[in-house]
């Protein structure tokens, strides 16, 4: 097989970190893959330079991911379609809100036989079973510092990665509420109870076990821990200024998924009349959206089903 082209679709914090990762793997694998790795960036203006521009000369993107260098063959390219021709793997790493409109742009513009990998956290890209491709793509990333498992059950793998979110707003609303580690436990568990709850409902068929792969538990700690989401939230309780102002003003760009992700969640319990059933998802909607106080969130919590 000829060497494959890679092109990673975003550039943002996890998009930068992964270019790296990848950049180097296709230079250091020529047999497999074409060392020239393209990423596609959207662009914008830094201190009057293009941050294309930055990103091919300093190789360094100086807005998502300041002070790492990215191997000098990932190219940016300021748009999708010229970024993704030829591409033989499609590396989707960018916010869940603008996946609509890059694909709408990607449709019919692409090798027919591209295959495409997700590193997003949403709920709504179809994914195909292929452990054997599995094995392939699993080339692309594994170093020996960031170690990749395949597993099959890639649907509880991505929903995982959306509704841990959602329990991080959650998080940060306890810490910014000036609760202790024991109320933050409390809150991470039943978290993990309902994004375990909500997979067993709207996609039976998930296996217990990935919960406890790096994409459930791990990241879950990881991200009410020291993520963007509990960052936030918490300065939402302690400073009373809206998420949207506080996404502006604390993160520079980059974008919160977890508000979206209640309210697209919320969207599919409402609809199945479930919003009971799922306290912590439904309370940190009801936060986000003004519909009660982040005071009352504990409250909410106190009849847990999981107590009952
Ligand atoms: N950052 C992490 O540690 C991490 C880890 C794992 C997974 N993820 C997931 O990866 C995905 C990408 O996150 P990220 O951290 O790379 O992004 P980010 O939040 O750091 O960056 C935002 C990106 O969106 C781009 N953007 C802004 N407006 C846009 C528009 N109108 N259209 C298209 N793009 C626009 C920006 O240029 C920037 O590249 C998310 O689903 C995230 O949950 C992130
Ligand atoms: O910073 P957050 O909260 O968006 O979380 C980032 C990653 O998803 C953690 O793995």
């Amino acid at each position: 097989m000829a060497p494959q082209k890679i092109c990673i679709v975003g550039s943002g914090n996890w998009g930068s970190a992964i270019a790296k990762i990848v950049g180097n793997n296709a230079l250091a694998k020529p047999d497999q893959f074409d060392p020239d790795v393209s990423m596609w960036v959207f662009e914008e203006q830094i201190n009057g330079h293009k941050l294309t521009h930055i990103i091919n000369t300093q190789h360094e993107n100086v807005k998502y991911l300041k002070g790492i260098k990215l191997p000098d063959r990932v190219v940016a390219i300021p748009d999708v379609v010229d970024a993704s021709r030829g591409a033989d793997i499609l590396v989707f790493v960018l916010p869940h809100q603008f996946v609509h409109g890059v694909c709408e742009k990607l449709k019919g513009n692409i090798k027919p036989t591209a295959v495409a990998v997700t590193l997003i956290k949403t709920l709504k890209i179809p994914c195909c079973k292929d452990t054997q491709l599995g094995q392939h793509l699993k080339a692309v990333f594994q170093t020996s510092y960031f170690r990749i498992v395949v597993v099959e059950d890639e649907t509880t793998v991505e929903v995982c990665g959306a509704l841990k979110n959602i329990v991080a707003t959650a998080a940060g609303f306890t810490d910014g509420l000036g609760y202790g580690d024991n109320t933050k436990a409390a809150v991470i568990r039943l978290g993990l109870m309902e994004m375990i709850k909500f997979c067993e409902i709207f996609y039976p068929g998930s296996s217990l076990s990935t919960f406890f792969e790096s994409c459930g538990i791990a990241d879950l700690i990881t991200t009410c821990y020291g993520g963007r989401n509990r960052r936030v939230a918490e300065a939402f309780v302690k400073t009373g200024k809206s998420i949207e102002q506080l996404e502006k003003e604390m993160l520079d760009g980059q974008k919160l998924q977890g508000p979206p992700t209640a309210f697209e969640v919320n969207y599919m319990l409402k609809a199945r009349d479930m919003e009971e059933r799922f306290p912590l998802f439904t309370a940190v909607h009801r936060i986000c959206t003004g519909v009660i106080p982040v005071q009352e969130m504990v409250q909410c919590l106190k009849n847990h089903p999981e107590h009952m």
